[in-house]
């Protein structure tokens, strides 16, 4: 419908120019008006954006995974990401090489330590003390032990150096406690530098500044191939396997251990596999944010941020800002370390730490309109500790003489999990709890699955805070 023009319109006489305009009066004032009407356009765009930003960020579900130091936080985002942006997924894995490395080299020279601590306990140079527990006169220690430590000697190297190259996040929390205890750095120091994941950390190693981590990665490689014999003797040698058990050291479920696989990695065309980059360790430091579109499913127009934090107890402070406007928080709670202390704090029981750290949680005021998912993590290791003969109950004395069994004891911790979360939760939080493995990439899938369809389907998105 054409409308028609009214003369006698109120608006229409307030803008129309006057009769008497003269030509330099009305090229002055449709000067003007095109000014007016450029800024008005780029309000109108500046709105618009704004307008599209505030409708994306209303539609992001943001996560949050919380947990103490080891707790698997950081391998659940990797599963995130492998299954829901495998793009940058396959464009980061072969960038975990450092780490493997790393870690590699961090065991085997662990185990070193350890052999020359028992070469000098057996020569007398060393006290044979409560803590070694092993007699050296009876150990079957020979001149090839001592040479061994010898030929593995380059492999300090490569530990110093990918360290460098990686940086804070490559040290664990032991060796923070050393270095506090030793007063070699402050507490603030470290929380100054606090700002790194690993997306940051492998950014840094595709672009190294002068190629850097590139020549490192072939040195790295090639001194690894080379030492590949001797690491295979030094970890598949009876007497060394023999003192790590009478210390009762068991490597094989430490972070980051790669001596299984040295047959594969251990070669200069060694390219990690998702599982090798799922059992990686890189600590983190600070908290960092990842951002996944789902293309998958029902959820695919939405953004999931997933905020991936230090669990260190130092660093716990820093999560408090991030409890404002989110949609869930996973909490990973490693069953496992029942029989363990902190690394950052050894006074106290690492199970003790989570059952505090779940119930501040649980009853904060500020998260109590956040869905609670906790994942009972690393029961594979429990497992593996409940079956060698350790019992529960010489660690948590409120387990008291129940059967050692993993159904019993898995059953006894979600039967605390579930109690405090009812006594500190609002009556309508219900607790979606998983028993996982995070190492395993299958089973970790489905129950990813899972909580996604928790997350999108309960009351947050009726409410309509999505
Ligand atoms: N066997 C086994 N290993 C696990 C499991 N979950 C995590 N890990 C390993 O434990 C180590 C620590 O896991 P991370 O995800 O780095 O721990 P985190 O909670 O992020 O730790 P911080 O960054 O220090 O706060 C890694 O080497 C993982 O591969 C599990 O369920 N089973
Ligand atoms: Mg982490």
């Amino acid at each position: 419908m054409k409308l028609a023009f009214d003369p006698t319109d109120p608006l229409t006489l307030a803008i129309a120019p006057p009769a008497n305009e003269t030509s330099e009066e009305r090229r002055v004032r449709q000067e003007k008006e095109e000014h007016a009407l450029q800024v008005s356009r780029r309000i109108d765009a500046e709105l618009k954006a704004e307008r599209i930003a505030m409708k994306k960020m209303r539609k992001a579900v943001r996560v949050l995974v919380l947990g103490q130091s080891l707790s698997g936080k950081s391998t659940t985002i990797k599963n995130f990401q492998m299954t829901y942006a495998q793009k940058s997924w396959v464009e980061e894995r072969a960038s975990w090489k450092a780490v493997i490395f790393l870690n590699l080299a961090r065991s085997v020279n662990g185990i070193v330590d350890i052999l020359s601590e028992e070469l000098e306990i057996a020569q007398g140079i060393l006290p044979n003390s409560d803590e070694t527990a092993w007699h050296g006169s009876t150990s079957g220690l020979t001149e090839n032990h001592k040479s061994l430590t010898l030929k593995l000697a380059p492999l300090r190297q490569i530990e110093r150096d990918l360290q460098s190259l990686l940086g804070s996040g490559s040290s664990e929390p032991e060796d923070l406690h050393r270095k506090l205890t030793e007063g070699r750095t402050t507490l603030q120091e470290f929380a100054l530098r606090s700002t790194s994941g690993w997306k940051s950390v492998l950014e840094q190693i595709r672009n190294p500044s002068e190629g850097k981590g590139e020549s490192l990665h072939r040195v790295a490689s090639q001194v690894i191939a080379g030492c590949k014999d001797d690491i295979g003797y030094l970890w598949n040698d009876a007497v060394v396997q023999q003192i790590l058990r009478k210390r009762n050291i068991r490597i094989e479920d430490a972070p980051g251990f790669f001596l299984h696989d040295l047959d594969r990695i251990a070669n200069l065309d060694y390219v990690p596999s998702d599982e090798d980059v799922v059992r990686a360790r890189l600590r983190t430091t600070g908290v960092q944010e990842y951002r996944f579109t789902l293309d998958r499913g029902t959820a695919s127009s939405l953004d999931w941020l997933m905020y991936d934090v230090a669990g260190i107890r130092t660093s716990r402070a820093a999560w408090i800002p991030y409890f404002k406007d989110i949609t869930a928080i996973i909490f990973l709670a490693p069953l496992s370390a029942f029989n363990e202390n902190l690394a950052e704090d050894p006074r106290i029981n690492r199970l003790d730490d989570t059952f505090s750290l779940w119930n501040t949680i649980c009853s904060s005021k500020l998260l109590s309109d956040v869905q609670i998912i906790l994942f009972m993590n690393k029961i594979d290791i429990l497992q593996r500790k409940l079956d060698s003969g350790i019992l529960v109950k010489d660690f948590i004395s409120d387990f008291q003489e129940q059967s050692n069994d993993f159904a019993t004891v898995t059953t006894w911790f979600r039967r605390i999990f579930g109690k405090i979360h009812r006594k500190g939760s609002p009556p309508t939080r219900k607790l979606i709890a998983h028993f996982t493995s995070v190492v395993d990439t299958k089973s970790t899938a489905q129950t990813l699955a899972a909580v996604q369809a928790v997350i999108l389907t309960n009351d947050i998105v009726e409410a309509g805070l999505l």
